[in-house]
């Protein structure tokens, strides 16, 4: 029988989640719960058949799995309003970032050994094309298996041990938007040399694509796909010495460095 699932914290990203499960035909509408306190927001998931509330507790008791998609400095509060249905029946996933599985199991330690994950998506999980690092603690293997499949029919999945997650959070969740941000500067690139804003959106964004594509598909690395880009003397090479000479990689990876330290501080 299919699991019922409840999202606490229909955000950015429990949105993002709730329209992926239902574009991948994983459960029916019904079968998913939202929940966040301004319910007007939710309103366009309840047009799809989502059901949606601002009652965490009942969403909670009557699913099989509650996925928390609050903001770190919330889950605290949300978990310990959980607890009275909590137990070792249900699989608690958390997508937030920064709070480790140990600190809700502790919210939950009078409820035994209660089946945790942590799931690190992004948000191209609406369009199923999510990357996701999953950690467990206490999950039978039909849990662990249930719970890549969910994260498999959204996108590609990985399990990694949990003292990545911070870092998984940088280079998967951050990177959907460090990836934008190079795309937006080739659109502001492309309008330079001619294009009107609609095409060069266009070409930067299906280039992107296909380049990793083409990583997945063949498995290569990014310089054995540039060395058949650059030609000798050519303008891919010149404009690729100049973004270097700019500090395009360091950049890049200061960056990652950065949002890795901001969480390790928070
Ligand atoms: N956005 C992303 O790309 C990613 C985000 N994350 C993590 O996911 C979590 C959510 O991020 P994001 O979606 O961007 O944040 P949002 O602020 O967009 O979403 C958080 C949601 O939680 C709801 N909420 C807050 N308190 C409660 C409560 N007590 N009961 C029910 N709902 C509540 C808020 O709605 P309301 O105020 O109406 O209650 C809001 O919709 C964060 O921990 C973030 O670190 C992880 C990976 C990627
Ligand atoms: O920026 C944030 O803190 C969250 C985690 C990854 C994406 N958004």
């Amino acid at each position: 029988m299919s699991k019922k699932i409840a999202i606490i914290g229909g955000g950015n990203l429990g949105i993002s989640i709730a329209e992926g499960l239902l574009a991948g035909g994983f459960t029916e509408p019904g079968n998913i719960t939202v929940t966040r306190r301004n319910l007007t927001l939710l309103q366009p998931l309840s047009q799809k058949g989502i059901r949606i509330t601002s009652d965490n507790l009942a969403a909670a008791q009557e699913s099989d799995v509650v996925l928390l998609a609050v903001k770190p400095y919330q889950i605290k509060e949300v978990v310990k309003e959980l607890v009275p249905v909590i137990g070792a029946d249900k699989v608690v996933i958390s997508v937030v970032t920064g709070v480790s599985m140990k600190e809700i199991g502790d919210e939950l330690v009078s409820k035994g050994a209660v089946p945790v994950f942590r799931a690190m998506p992004n948000t191209a999980i609406a369009i199923r094309e999510s990357m996701t690092c999953i950690s467990h603690v206490n999950a039978s293997q039909e849990q662990i298996n249930w719970v890549l499949e969910l994260f498999n029919q959204v996108g590609r999945v990985v399990v990694i041990e949990e003292k990545l997650m911070d870092a998984a959070t940088v280079l998967g969740a951050c990177g959907t938007a460090y990836a934008m941000r190079y795309i937006r500067a080739n659109i502001q690139g492309g309008i330079e040399i001619g294009f009107d804003a609609k095409t060069a959106s266009l070409i930067a964004a299906q280039t992107v694509k296909g380049a990793a594509e083409l990583l997945l598909q063949k498995g290569t690395h990014p310089e054995q796909e540039i060395d058949k880009v650059t030609t000798p003397k050519g303008c891919t090479i010149a404009g690729l010495n100049e973004m270097e000479h700019q500090g395009l990689s360091s950049s890049i990876i200061k960056g990652i460095s950065a949002s890795f330290i901001k969480i390790q501080m928070d």
